[in-house]
């Protein structure tokens, strides 16, 4: 597994201490409110875990499963829902926590999905940001580290189903998927 791993971009300390600041961020952002976080699996499972717990305040959480990339290192275009929510959304604040924005395409077509059902409000909170691929636009309302245009794997993040279980990010050799 680690014979695939090009350079190790963002060690575990350095993800720990991001988190951490994230959650006292979304922690003092979300004082009173009603707050859901819904994590978009299966990618967001390590920084959900995390998260969650880095968070001082009572909150519900809920999974949905979408899936584009299948076994490419680019988006289909296709978005598919394999898990909805569970939880009718009415009254509740959701973030939407992700592991990564890339084209945009996932997070621009949850968010259309999710406010269609009237929630009090939806913000975004994604782990890493690779503006340079982005085709469609979305704004999240916090962001852990920006990453360069390379395919990452590691803490959720795969590449054909492979790598999610690294504590680490680290750039996929590019080798891995072109052979
Ligand atoms: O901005 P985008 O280009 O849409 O890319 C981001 C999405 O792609 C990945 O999901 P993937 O389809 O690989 O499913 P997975 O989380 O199960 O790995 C990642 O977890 C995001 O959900
Ligand atoms: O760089 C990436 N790595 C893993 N999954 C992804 N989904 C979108 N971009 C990526
Ligand atoms: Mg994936």
């Amino acid at each position: 597994m680690k014979d695939d791993v090009l350079k190790t971009l963002i060690g575990e300390e350095e993800l720990k201490e991001r988190v951490r600041e994230l959650g006292e961020q979304i922690t003092r952002d979300y004082q009173g409110k009603n707050l859901l976080l819904v994590s978009v699996l299966k990618g967001s499972i390590a920084f959900m875990a995390d998260l969650m717990r880095a968070i001082d305040l009572p909150l519900s959480i809920d999974f949905m499963a979408v899936s584009s990339y299948g076994a490419g290192v680019k988006t289909s275009g296709v978005v598919k829902i394999i898990k909805d929510l569970d939880i009718d959304l009415k009254g509740y604040d959701l973030l939407i926590v992700e592991d990564i924005l890339d084209s945009g395409m996932t997070l621009s077509y949850i968010m259309e999905m999710l406010e269609a059902r009237e929630p009090s409000s939806v913000k975004i909170c994604t782990l890493l940001d690779k503006p340079e691929r982005r085709q469609v636009s979305v704004a999240p309302a916090y962001v852990g580290f920006t990453v360069p245009d390379e395919f990452v794997i590691g803490y959720g993040l795969d590449y054909d189903e492979k790598y999610r279980n690294l504590p680490y990010i680290g750039v996929l050799k590019p080798e891995v998927y072109t052979k």
